[in-house]
């Protein structure tokens, strides 16, 4: 049985307020699976709520949406690595897709915010994926390569070796129109050859999770798919009851 990992991003949703029934309600209903890990990425307002809420849970863990680059310094607004740390965030996603196209990100940054979360000691999802007109342009394996390469360049094979990975095509994160499994399937195989190539045997153990348009009711095709280890999930992440449906899958 090949372990998972259930990633909730609750976007630019969920205050402390919402965050505290959300957790309460979940970690009342949701005893712990083996094979399975359960990850928070609320927003930063209420990182403190969640890690309240998971403190005693060794199958729950936290993180933050985004992080700098900078350790510390004159960067109103931002929040780096070292105090996401120090808050108890454990994860950060880096290179969102929203992040990349809604805020400009570029590969140069995320390879910069992967070795600041490394330097903290928080492990990075590095987010790759296409949009839809390099899906069109048959383009596809070359972003999410690329994306892949440059995030990763530079870093340690060791540290490689214990980040995640989420492929995220962006014509299907919100817009209720997800990759079927033979799409990802296609783009999660070309990853983990290029973990492989990268890192050696170790790249085969890196997770690499699904997003877009995941929910209850294709949950489960998406996690029986070869290479694919799990879901992060947006919209469907936001309602408890869903949310306990889908990592129940
Ligand atoms: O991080 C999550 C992804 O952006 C997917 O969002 P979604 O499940 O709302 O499509």
């Amino acid at each position: 049985m090949k372990s998972l990992v259930f990633a909730a991003n609750w976007k630019m949703n969920q205050a402390p307020a919402d965050a505290e029934a959300f957790m309460r309600t979940f970690t009342a209903q949701y005893a712990k699976q083996q094979d399975r890990r359960v990850l928070f990425f609320p927003p930063a307002v209420s990182l403190h709520v969640c890690m309240a809420a998971v403190r005693t849970r060794s199958d729950l863990e936290c993180g933050v949406q985004n992080i700098h680059w900078e350790d510390k310094g004159a960067f109103t607004g931002e929040t780096s690595a070292s105090l996401a740390r120090g808050a108890g965030a454990r994860h950060a996603l880096i290179g969102h897709s929203e992040r990349r196209h809604v805020f400009g990100e570029t590969d140069a940054e995320t390879n910069k915010k992967v070795a600041a979360a490394v330097r903290a000691g928080i492990t990075p999802m590095l987010c790759v994926g296409e949009k839809l007109e390099e899906r069109e342009a048959g383009k596809t394996l070359d972003v999410c390569l690329r994306q892949l390469r440059a995030g990763f360049e530079g870093i340690d094979a060791a540290h490689v070796a214990s980040a995640m990975v989420a492929y995220e095509p962006v014509w299907a994160i919100g817009t209720g129109k997800t990759a079927t499994p033979a799409d990802a399937a296609e783009v999660h195989a070309a990853l983990r050859a290029e973990l492989v190539r990268m890192v050696g045997e170790r790249g085969g153990a890196v997770p690499i999770l699904y997003g877009g348009s995941v929910n209850r009711s294709n949950v489960e095709a998406l996690i029986a798919v070869e290479d694919v280890d799990g879901v992060l999930v947006g919209g469907a992440s936001l309602d408890a009851e869903q949310w306990l449906a889908i990592v129940r899958s």
